[in-house]
């Protein structure tokens, strides 16, 4: 019985030796590194940390503050969103670049844009941490989880179909799935989980709706329709417009008529199970995203054999996709051997079947015979699902972030219909083209909405870098030089830095009167914590921003730091207006949804054209408008005057914002952890309050 005692008091001894040490070395390394540190007993991505923690963080933060302070605040994982600027700002670091050092490992966020530039363009020096994106391989590896020379092959393939006609794709796609989505929800097939089908005042009826003609249409309020999951409207769009783009296979929404179906061969229906097949396309592709962080950690065998019918859907949906991209990989392959072509007409793109053709795989194709310029098969498979993977959610949540922010601004939303009454006429989306009005809503009020939503609610927060094992990098930090320890993790903090004063136009913090400050501890004097898409019209030189910040001008900074590699990857601009003034441009490092440099997001442009498209459909015929659920019934709110409409909607408005801060988080991306905000959409000119 000693025995076994001492080897337990031996084990752990070991234990809080071997930590005392690393923690030691760690201090040690950050004191030499001349940048400002503080100490954590617990290393941030420490995987049990970041799965258990939300358990007993509350109970953390009731300990004596001397134990806790400051690192509770900078631990764990959502605390770039909740915390925003404020361990960077004077109240806490007062320093845009700190370290966390703690016996596991050396974190380093930052805010700083001069920093962020450096580290983006050395990007050899600063490498992207690829142990922590190796779980994406579950197809085949792909640009998102490799580095060095085998990220550029891929990278080389794929950086070339992200061009202007793909662009144009997705503009006329974002337009037909944007005005499918509507459809839905005039049809009620989109189902309100929040009201069990029922209208706001309770009753099923669904019969005379503003704007909706239709009968029985299950959500439908006296003054439009209430949909409680945009968010994951959303998402469905996102994924069909990728699908068309990816894979040139359009997908219909549910209930759609047969007309639709008959109309586009190649189209595929979320209710049909084709044969051989458990799932249907669509339903496999929803379900193993939604579900994907199940199927990236476990084992194929526990979610096939799980008690939770939850994880075994999981798991069929990741069989499911798997079979239905080997189908596509095959017919795409089966027609390049013959035709050495691809289906790339003016109607659809297809990036799988452009990867296959230059893969090298198939004889007479480009790159075939020719070494280390290829991919194999399961890298084609790999960077098809990592593209769905990586460009839906994210798209997604911009979109319907952008929707919320309208519906809480609605003096901005009448601004923003009535510029796209003057953009579009009355004409319908299907008429409306790409290369007369993309740049002119890159330009206008819809991009500076874009802008501002992405700069407040970047869907990547923390975006990973780090410095090699055996090689500590110099960097200058805060104006003098420093050196960053080696196996250091760096996080590009997107919330912060585009909350950082020193680089964003500003003015006054909102009033007590109008509901007082968004965030309770960061900018408080200022107005960068909420949603003000009108700072995009100010330039360097207005005097009308109470501040003078450095922008830049077009692209000139661009074009004199970027590197070799940085123009090899570009993706291509869409080109803007010419007859608009440009909206404000941030200096290089400052604005970062897409990060930025070599290694920034490939599908760029794709997003931003997805998403224009999508709020020019939305908002050129209709109205969204918070529900105000638990203040005041519809009834209530129809008899009170405009004041007192007022006061309710600002109330509600403030619930909403307390329900952003405080139930976002990291799920993937930077999103709401479950649930949603209710809104109405009605037809212009329907709306209730405003
Ligand atoms: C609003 C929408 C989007 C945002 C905010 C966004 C953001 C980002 C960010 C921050 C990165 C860098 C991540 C890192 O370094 O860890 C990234 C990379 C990437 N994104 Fe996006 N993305 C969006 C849409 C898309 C779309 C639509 C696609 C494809 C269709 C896409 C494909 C990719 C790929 C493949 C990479 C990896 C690039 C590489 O490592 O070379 N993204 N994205």
């Amino acid at each position: 019985m000693q025995y076994y005692a001492l080897a337990i008091l031996g084990c752990i001894l070991y234990f809080l030796t071997k930590t005392l040490y690393s923690l030691y070395t760690n201090v040690q390394l950050a004191r030499a590194s001349g940048i400002p540190y503080t100490i954590s007993p617990i290393y941030g991505y420490n995987m049990f940390w970041l799965v258990t923690s939300p358990l007993y963080l509350k109970l953390l933060h009731r300990l004596p503050s001397f134990l806790t302070e400051p690192w509770i605040h900078i631990t764990p994982g959502d605390w770039s969103w909740q915390m925003s600027y404020t361990p960077f700002g004077s109240a806490m670091f007062n320093s845009d670049t700190f370290l966390i050092v703690s016996p596991g490992g050396i974190i380093m966020p930052t805010a700083d844009a001069d920093v962020i530039n450096e580290i983006v363009t050395r990007k050899a020096d600063f490498p992207k941490p690829i142990e922590m994106y190796g779980s994406l391989d579950i197809f085949g590896k792909n640009v998102v989880s490799v580095e060095g020379g085998e990220w550029r092959r891929q990278r080389r393939l794929l950086t070339p179909q992200f061009n202007e006609k793909s662009n144009g794709v997705v503009w006329k796609e974002s337009l037909f799935q944007a005005g499918k989505m509507l459809e839905s929800w005039k049809r009620g097939s989109v189902v309100d989980s929040g009201a069990n089908g029922r209208g706001e005042d309770g009753k099923a009826d669904g019969g005379k709706v503003n704007g909706f003609p239709e009968k029985k249409v299950k959500n439908a309020t006296k003054s439009g329709i209430v949909i409680s999951e945009l968010g994951k409207d959303c998402m469905r769009l996102s994924l069909h417009v990728i699908s068309r783009a990816g894979f040139d296979v359009r997908c219909l929404w549910p209930g759609a008529k047969d007309s639709e179906k008959a109309m586009d061969e190649g189209s595929m229906d979320s209710n049909i199970v084709p044969e051989g097949h458990k799932m249907s396309y669509t339903s496999s592709l929803e379900t193993l995203l939604h579900r994907i962080l199940p199927v990236l950690i476990l084992p194929d065998w526990f979610l096939r054999l799980s008690p939770w019918s939850l994880l075994r859907q999981a798991g069929t949906s990741y069989k499911e996709w798997g079979l239905y991209m080997s189908e596509i990989y095959d017919r795409k392959a089966d027609m390049i051997q013959h035709t050495k072509s691809i289906s790339t007409d003016d109607e659809g793109l297809d990036l799988m079947g452009a990867m296959i053709r230059h893969s090298g795989l198939i004889e007479g194709t480009p790159n075939h015979g020719k070494r280390g310029v290829g991919m194999s098969q399961r890298e084609v498979m790999g960077n098809s699902f990592v593209l769905f993977l990586a460009g839906h959610e994210t798209a997604a949540n911009s979109i319907h972030f952008c929707v919320l922010y309208l519906a809480m601004r609605p003096d901005l939303q009448r601004k923003l219909q009535a510029e796209l009454s003057q953009i579009f006429g009355s004409t319908p989306p299907s008429t409306w083209s790409y290369e007369t009005h993309i740049p002119t809503l890159f330009t206008t009020l819809t991009g500076a909405i874009m802008n501002e939503q992405l700069r407040l609610i970047p869907p990547v927060v923390m975006i990973p870098k780090s410095t090699p094992a055996s090689s500590p990098q110099p960097l200058i930090i805060n104006g003098k030089p420093c050196i960053v320890p080696p196996k250091t993790h760096i996080a590009l903090d997107s919330v912060a830095v585009h909350r950082n004063p020193k680089y964003w136009p500003h003015g006054p913090a909102r009033s007590e009167e109008d509901g007082g400050p968004v965030h309770e501890s960061s900018n408080l004097e200022n107005d960068l914590e909420e949603f003000k898409p009108e700072r995009w019209f100010v330039t360097s030189d207005d005097s009308s921003s109470s501040t003078t910040v450095r922008g830049r001008e077009g692209n000139k900074d661009d074009e004199a730091t970027a590197t070799d590699e940085d123009n090899e990857f570009e993706i291509s601009e869409a080109p803007t207006s010419t007859s608009h003034k440009p909206l404000f441009h941030p200096q290089r490092g400052a604005y970062i949804p897409f990060s930025e440099g070599a290694r920034s997001c490939i599908g760029r442009r794709f997003a931003q054209v997805e998403i224009l498209a999508t709020l020019a459909v939305l908002f050129h015929t209709h109205s969204f408008e918070l529900c105000t659920d638990g203040f005041a019934s519809e009834e209530e709110v129809s008899k009170m005057g405009r004041e007192e409409r007022s006061g309710v909607y600002g109330e509600v408005r403030q619930e909403v914002e307390r329900k952003m801060r405080e139930e976002m988080g990291t799920v993937i991306t930077l999103q709401f952890r479950k649930g949603g905000v209710r809104l109405r959409v009605c037809e212009r000119g329907g709306e209730l309050f405003f």
